[in-house]
């Protein structure tokens, strides 16, 4: 941040100030606005005076009288700003830096605040090189995503055709067929090798996008851990709870590596793949320990018109979120299969949100992160669409398919998550009922009939009573 210019004279003083700062993360200069005017100071009668700002104007200086107290605390303002933003430079955090040039701004009344502009930390320039892992719907979502900023985007997968149908007709022939995988002429590049793997996971800076089922994540992981470097960034975006330890995807992942950390970020929220390629405007949570890591993935994938990412430091509230919701996106799908109406699935909705956020913050989520786009605003889009395969999934239980066809044809994180579920709620002590009665339909030890009585004939109670504690 630096003042260019400025020049007092007896009447008149002329400041034209230009905020920059340095990105710490791509090492860029940030324009955060520009004062070009001629301010000048003038001289207010105290019964005039507003109580809480510094008074300038722009107007052409004619009569005005100098007044050195009224610049002096302007350039306290400016000064004591500048030193914060070169603090919160030092520590990395973009945030701190929009507090403090939004702290500069204070001292600036509202139509110089809008000759300045607002403050805004302009996108990332540079083009990243990103590895998605996993060529199905969501794998192919984030690639299309990434590639429509301008990235360079490479996809892993398993099947050798599928490959050369991506990289020779620019279209995944399982998934998203539809959409041509080159947004705004940028192809995405397809690799099935192990060699090929590796050359791409030692670019220095390589970002990978996990898009694999949750339950196929660590085993992935695992079986790639001797080419994924202690500083490649894992982004996981798998919604589910994994089985064989009932761990977090997160904690699953870094067992896996045989490691205690990894720059880690968990991408979640309201996102159906189809609807992200359609361009349908999605707006999704990025959760990490380390703050600037999800800033700077916020950064690349946004694009300020179709896709919106926030950013969050409760990764554990948004592992949670993403994946519980999919054991209630079942139920949701059992009532609908079970011929219920609207007033049923409305309440049962609304109880699955209060099971949620109950079990979700027993286990260590912030409520906050519960009510966002990876708890309550996921839960809702998968409850009430059958775009989702978790809701058809549990339509197609009450209608007598078995869940291992079903979850031959596509994936249901809802299924193996529901039997996690319900262990977390044991541990907890919690009581959870749509959870327990989804889990024993799936499993079928009680029919749709049983199912009903239990839910439905539970003892009365008040609506706000945190019953759900046994
Ligand atoms: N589809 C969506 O709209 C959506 C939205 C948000 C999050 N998600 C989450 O993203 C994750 C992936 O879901 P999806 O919809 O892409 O699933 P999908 O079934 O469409 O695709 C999964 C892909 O993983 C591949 N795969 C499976 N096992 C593998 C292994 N062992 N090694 C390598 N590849 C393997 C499959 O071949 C397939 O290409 C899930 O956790 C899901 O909840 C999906
Ligand atoms: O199709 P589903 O049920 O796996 O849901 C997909 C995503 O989780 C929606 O956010």
């Amino acid at each position: 941040m630096t003042v260019q210019d400025f020049d007092i004279s007896t009447h008149t003083y002329f400041l034209i100030l230009r905020v920059q700062a340095k990105d710490p993360v791509s090492d860029t200069t940030l324009d955060l606005g520009e004062l070009t005017k001629k301010w000048t100071f003038r001289k207010i009668p105290q019964n005039q005076q507003p109580t809480n700002y510094t008074t300038m104007s722009s107007s052409t200086p004619t009569n005005s009288n100098a007044n050195i107290p009224l610049w002096s605390a302007a350039a306290v303002g400016f000064v004591s700003g500048m030193v914060y933003a070169s603090y919160a430079m030092r520590l990395r955090d973009r945030e701190r830096l929009r507090n403090a040039c939004s702290r500069i701004q204070k001292h600036l009344l509202p139509p110089q605040r809008m000759a300045l502009g607002p403050v805004h930390l302009t996108a990332r320039k540079e083009k990243e090189t990103i590895l998605v892992v996993g060529a199905g719907a969501y794998g192919t979502a984030m690639a299309y995503t990434c590639a429509a900023n301008g990235h360079k985007v490479v996809m892993h997968m398993r099947d050798p055709q599928q490959c050369e149908e991506i990289n020779t007709n620019c279209r995944n022939p399982k998934y998203l067929s539809k959409y041509p995988l080159n947004p705004n002429d940028n192809a995405i590049t397809g690799i099935c090798t192990r060699d090929e793997l590796a050359k791409y996971l030692a670019i220095p800076g390589i970002i990978v996008i996990l898009a694999l089922p949750c339950q196929k994540t660590p085993l992935w992981i695992q079986q790639h851990a001797d080419l994924i470097g202690e500083d490649v960034l894992l982004v996981s975006t798998a919604k589910g709870l994994y089985l064989p330890t009932q761990q977090l995807v997160g904690h699953a992942i870094l067992d896996a590596l045989n490691r205690a950390s990894q720059p880690l970020c968990f991408l979640s929220g309201p996102s159906f793949a189809e609807e992200i390629v359609q361009g349908y405007p999605t707006a999704v949570v990025i959760a990490s320990d380390q703050l600037y890591l999800a800033n700077k993935l916020q950064r690349i994938m946004s694009n300020g018109k179709t896709f919106r990412v926030y950013t969050s430091q409760d990764p554990i509230g948004v592992q949670l979120g993403g994946a519980l919701k999919n054991p209630l996106a079942v139920g949701a799908g059992m009532i609908a299969g079970l011929g219920y109406g609207t007033n049923t699935l409305s309440a049962s909705v609304t109880r699955a949100s209060r099971e949620l956020c109950d079990l979700a913050i027993a286990m260590g989520g912030h409520p906050d992160t519960i009510d966002g786009l990876s708890g309550i605003g996921d839960l809702m889009l998968t409850c009430f669409s059958s775009q989702s395969r978790n809701q058809r999934c549990g339509t197609r239980l009450m209608k007598g398919h078995a869940v291992d066809d079903i979850l031959k044809d596509y994936t249901v994180e809802g299924v193996p998550t529901a039997d996690v579920a319900v262990a977390y709620a044991d541990m907890c002590g919690l009581e959870c009922p749509i959870f327990r009665t989804v889990h024993a339909l799936i499993h079928k030890t009680i029919s749709p009939e049983q199912a009903v009585v239990s839910l439905m004939g539970r003892p009365l109670n008040q609506e706000t009573t945190r019953a759900n504690y046994m």
